[in-house]
């Protein structure tokens, strides 16, 4: 297996309380890893670690080391743009900029530098395929995002989050808020997507590992309990308290 992300002694704290303890984990690439557990066990915490996000929040402590491609993201020589850059975030909720559909994709590739024009527009569009939007929004393109429905605004925040074209797709829950048939749409997004890009999605939903996880790692309080191939741990889980979980008896 060759790995994409690895995690090393890895703990953090907010205040006094230790949410993450010792994890110890390796990422594969071109993949999708799903994160399991019970509700507070630490998913969003551990998949924040991964594009520096965790630090903005208040009262927390970092230790431990995360290497990516083999460099170590928390040396404090490494600069957190460059890692969210290279690491793109789906939340749980979309997030649509306050500007036009096309403005929304455009956005991170002005950033890099692309000036307006055909090669722009031939990005956006691209992008927009990539996320399957395309089709629906062509003849809309300068409305604003914020008038697309919940499930095409989170396919427009995975357009605008490819724009940039990132290794790594960190995906928080990304179907949580949405209807069946959106969901099922950024499912499919997220197959399509794994040829290219290692995937790390949390999920609370064992049906949704099932459908979508090559590698699963559950956790639970903290720790991490059990990692492997998924279709090998949904067979035959090692850890009591992962067969539990699959099980439904605690979650
Ligand atoms: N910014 C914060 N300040 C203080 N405590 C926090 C903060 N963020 C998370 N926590 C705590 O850290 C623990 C882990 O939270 P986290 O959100 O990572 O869990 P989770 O497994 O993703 O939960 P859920 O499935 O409910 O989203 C919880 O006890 C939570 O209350």
């Amino acid at each position: 297996m060759a790995e994409c992300i690895s995690i090393r002694n890895f703990n953090v704290a907010f205040g006094n309380t230790l949410v993450l303890k010792n994890i110890h984990l390796d990422i594969p690439c071109g993949q999708i890893t799903a994160i399991m557990g019970p509700s507070g066990c630490g998913k969003t915490t551990l998949l924040r670690s991964i594009n520096r996000f965790l630090e903005l929040s208040d009262h927390v402590t970092i230790k431990g080391e995360i290497l990516i491609d083999g460099q170590n993201i928390y040396d404090p020589q490494v600069d957190p743009i460059d890692i969210r850059s290279k690491v793109g975030l789906l939340a749980q909720r979309p997030f649509s900029l306050p500007m036009s559909i096309i403005d929304n994709v455009a956005y991170g590739l002005r950033i890099h530098g692309m000036a307006d024009g055909k090669d722009l527009h031939r990005a956006v569009r691209h992008y927009l395929e990539m996320a399957g939007l395309w089709e629906e929004v062509k003849d809309r393109l300068r409305e604003p995002a914020v008038r697309l429905s919940i499930g095409q605004q989170q396919r427009l925040c995975l357009a605008r989050g490819l724009a940039v074209e990132p290794e790594i797709i960190l995906a928080d829950e990304p179907t949580s808020a949405l209807d069946p048939i959106s969901a099922q749409n950024i499912e499919q997004r997220l197959l399509e997507l794994r040829e290219k890009y290692t995937i790390v999605l949390v999920t609370h939903t064992v049906r949704q590992a099932r459908r979508l996880a090559d590698y699963l790692v559950f956790m639970y309080l903290g720790e991490m309990v059990e990692c492997g191939e998924a279709s090998a741990i949904f067979s035959n889980p090692q850890h009591e308290l992962t067969r539990a979980y699959l099980h439904g008896a605690i979650g």
